[in-house]
C-alpha cells in the first residue's frame, strides 16, 4: 500500500539530514514541507525563543518537528515530555527524535492528553512545568488547560504557548486565557506553516 505522509517525511529526514544534528533535521523537514508535501509542523516562521525552560510539556507530537526545535535548545538535565494520541505519528516521531540525537532529552508518551496530564507527578516525578506547548487537537486546548490547573502542574510564571489559534482557531481557549485574571496573554501574529494564510501563537503566562 502507498506510504503515508509521515513515513515520507521520515524518509526525507533519513536521506537529507545528518544523524545527531538537530538543525539538519529541522531544515530537512522544512524543505520537505515547502517543496514536496505540506505537513502540519509548526514551521520555520512561528517562533518564540526567549524562553529557557527546564521542564517542558508538549501536547501533540505529530512527526516530532517542534519537539526537535524545542529540545535542541534545552540545557543538560532539562527535559521535554511530549504526548501523542496517534500511534502511527508516535512511531515516526520516535525515529525523527532519535535521528536528531535528542532521545536523552525527550520522553515521548503515546496516549490521550487527558489520561496522562493527571499522571505527570506520580509517573514522571514532575511537580510543575515551565513551558507547555499546545499543538494537539483544538477541542482539547481549553479542557486540558483547566486540567493542568486542577492538577497543580502550572506555577507562577509557567508559559503556555498555543499553536493554530487562528487557523483552524481555538476561540474558547482564546476567550479563556485572554479574559481570565490568572493569565497574562499575548498574540504573536504569523502565518500558517509554509503558507500565506494568517495564523499565530498565543503566549499566556500563568499568574498563579
Ligand atoms: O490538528 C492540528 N493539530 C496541531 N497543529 C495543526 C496545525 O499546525 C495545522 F496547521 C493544522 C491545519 C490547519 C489548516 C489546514 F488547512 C490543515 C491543517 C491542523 C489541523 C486542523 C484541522 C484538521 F482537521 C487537521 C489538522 C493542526
Ligand atoms: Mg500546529
Amino acid at each position: 500500500t502507498r506510504s503515508t505522509r509521515p513515513q515520507r517525511l521520515l524518509k526525507a529526514v533519513q536521506k537529507n539530514a545528518t544523524r545527531g544534528d538537530p538543525q539538519s533535521v529541522i531544515s530537512a523537514i522544512d524543505h520537505f514541507c515547502r517543496h514536496s508535501e505540506w505537513a502540519m509542523n509548526i514551521g520555520d516562521e512561528k517562533v518564540v525563543n526567549e524562553l529557557n525552560p527546564e521542564k517542558v510539556l508538549e501536547l501533540g507530537t505529530y512527526c516530532g518537528y517542534s519537539t526537535v526545535r524545542i529540545a535542541r535548545l534545552l540545557p543538560p538535565g532539562a527535559r521535554l515530555i511530549t504526548l501523542e494520541f496517534n500511534g502511527d505519528y508516535a512511531a515516526i516521531a520516535r525515529q525523527v527524535i532519535a535521528w536528531a540525537g535528542l532521545e536523552d532529552k525527550v520522553q515521548l508518551v503515546e496516549g490521550a492528553s487527558e489520561d496522562w496530564i493527571p499522571r505527570m507527578k506520580e509517573h514522571f516525578g514532575i511537580e510543575t512545568f515551565d513551558l507547555v506547548f499546545l499543538d494537539h487537537w483544538k477541542d482539547r486546548y481549553l479542557p486540558d488547560t483547566k486540567l493542568m490547573e486542577d492538577c497543580g502542574l502550572l506555577r507562577k510564571g509557567t508559559v503556555l504557548l498555543a499553536d493554530n489559534v487562528i487557523c483552524p482557531g481555538v476561540p474558547d481557549y482564546l476567550q479563556y486565557v485572554r479574559n481570565s485574571l490568572s493569565y497574562k496573554s499575548c498574540y504573536f501574529k504569523s502565518h500558517l506553516e509554509y503558507t500565506k494564510a494568517e495564523d499565530g501563537l498565543e503566549k499566556s503566562v500563568f499568574l498563579g
